[in-house]
């Protein structure tokens, strides 16, 4: 399915959220389920214990992910995607999080960490950037791949056809017989498949996909970047890309936040961000981002300095970038 896919779309675009207030944990603030965003993060803000006593690295995020649609979220590194995304889930036992994450009218950060486990994979899936450290070496992928539908009940022969089938629509072929073999007998693209077949073969309603391509050559990146699209408007899933590379949002998400030291500086449709990017940094993002067709004599753009404000001290470095 593609709805909402475009800037043409029904489906909101990421739209600025003020941090709600007089709303209790749980509330439902967007009325109509069907209209809710599928994943909404209002004011959030991380911390870590520090020398100091608590160092915060996320400055009071706000985000939303309509349903079915991709958002990219973007920012050099250390600006603070993973944090945001390992928040969602409160997968980092050492993070104190505050604010608020709305999986349709769930609120996750209210929830008792028992329950988180009836989101997680659940409601969720999780794809990080690299799919050998994600997979058990002494498991056969099949056998990896059933593990969330045989959680849930689902018997072994139709967890089996149900892994075979989404094998080979993410581009695996022969996945009947390829389903036995073990990860090191796959290659790394091959790999990452396997590592999507199990984020998403329970039917997640949210996928958030860590630069899953960052590890792969260009060439896959491209076809696994295209797999993880189709499967994604087959299934009327809705994804947050998180990513350095600015090279790989055209063409494959529709809304794009753009984060710096912890802040967003900014966010709407690719569209509009691409050809009217308001912010210097964004500016100077995108006019890093090599092209094919450039003129080499022309050096790439350096992404500006940060201004000292309130975060001059978990400024990012100023990034120099070269051809
Ligand atoms: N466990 C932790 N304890 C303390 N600080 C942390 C921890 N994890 C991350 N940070 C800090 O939070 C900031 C944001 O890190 P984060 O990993 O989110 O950046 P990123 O944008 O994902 O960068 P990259 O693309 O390099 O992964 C960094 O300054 C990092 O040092």
């Amino acid at each position: 399915m593609t709805a909402g896919r475009g800037t043409g779309g029904a489906a909101p675009a990421a739209v600025p959220l003020r941090p709600s207030s007089g709303t209790a944990p749980g509330d439902a603030p967007f009325g109509p389920a069907q209209q809710r965003p599928a994943l909404t993060v209002q004011d959030l803000r991380v911390s870590y214990p520090s020398a100091s006593g608590s160092a915060e690295v996320v400055h009071g995020v706000d985000l939303s992910v309509g349903r079915g649609r991709t958002l990219a979220v973007v920012g050099e590194s250390g600006s603070g995607k993973s944090v945001t995304a390992r928040a969602v889930l409160r997968l980092d036992p050492d993070a104190r999080v505050s604010g608020r994450v709305l999986l349709g009218d769930t609120d996750v950060l209210a929830l008792p960490r028992r329950r988180l486990r009836t989101v997680r994979g659940a409601r969720v899936g999780l794809v990080f950037q690299d799919p050998l450290s994600a997979l058990n070496p002494v498991m056969t992928v099949g056998w990896q791949i059933m593990q969330p539908l045989r959680f849930r009940g689902v018997s072994r022969a139709e967890a089996r056809r149900r892994g075979i089938d989404l094998l080979g629509q993410l581009g695996v072929r022969d996945a009947a017989r390829r389903f036995d073999d073990y990860p090191h007998q796959f290659s790394g693209g091959m790999r990452q498949r396997v590592v999507i077949a199990i984020a998403v073969i329970a039917d997640p309603e949210v996928l958030i996909a860590d630069e899953p391509t960052t590890a792969l050559d260009v060439r896959v990146q491209a076809q696994v970047l295209a797999v993880l699209r189709r499967l994604a408007d087959d299934r009327g899933m809705s994804v947050v890309l998180i990513t350095h590379d600015l090279g790989i949002v055209a063409g494959f998400a529709d809304d794009i936040v753009v984060l710096r030291s912890g802040r967003v500086v900014e966010r709407g449709t690719v569209d509009e961000v691409y050809a009217r990017p308001h912010d210097p940094y964004t500016r100077g993002l995108l006019g890093a981002v090599p092209r094919l067709d450039a003129d080499p004599s022309v050096p790439l753009a350096v992404v500006p300095p940060e201004t000292p404000g309130p975060a001059a001290g978990d400024a990012a470095p100023t990034q120099e970038v070269t051809r």
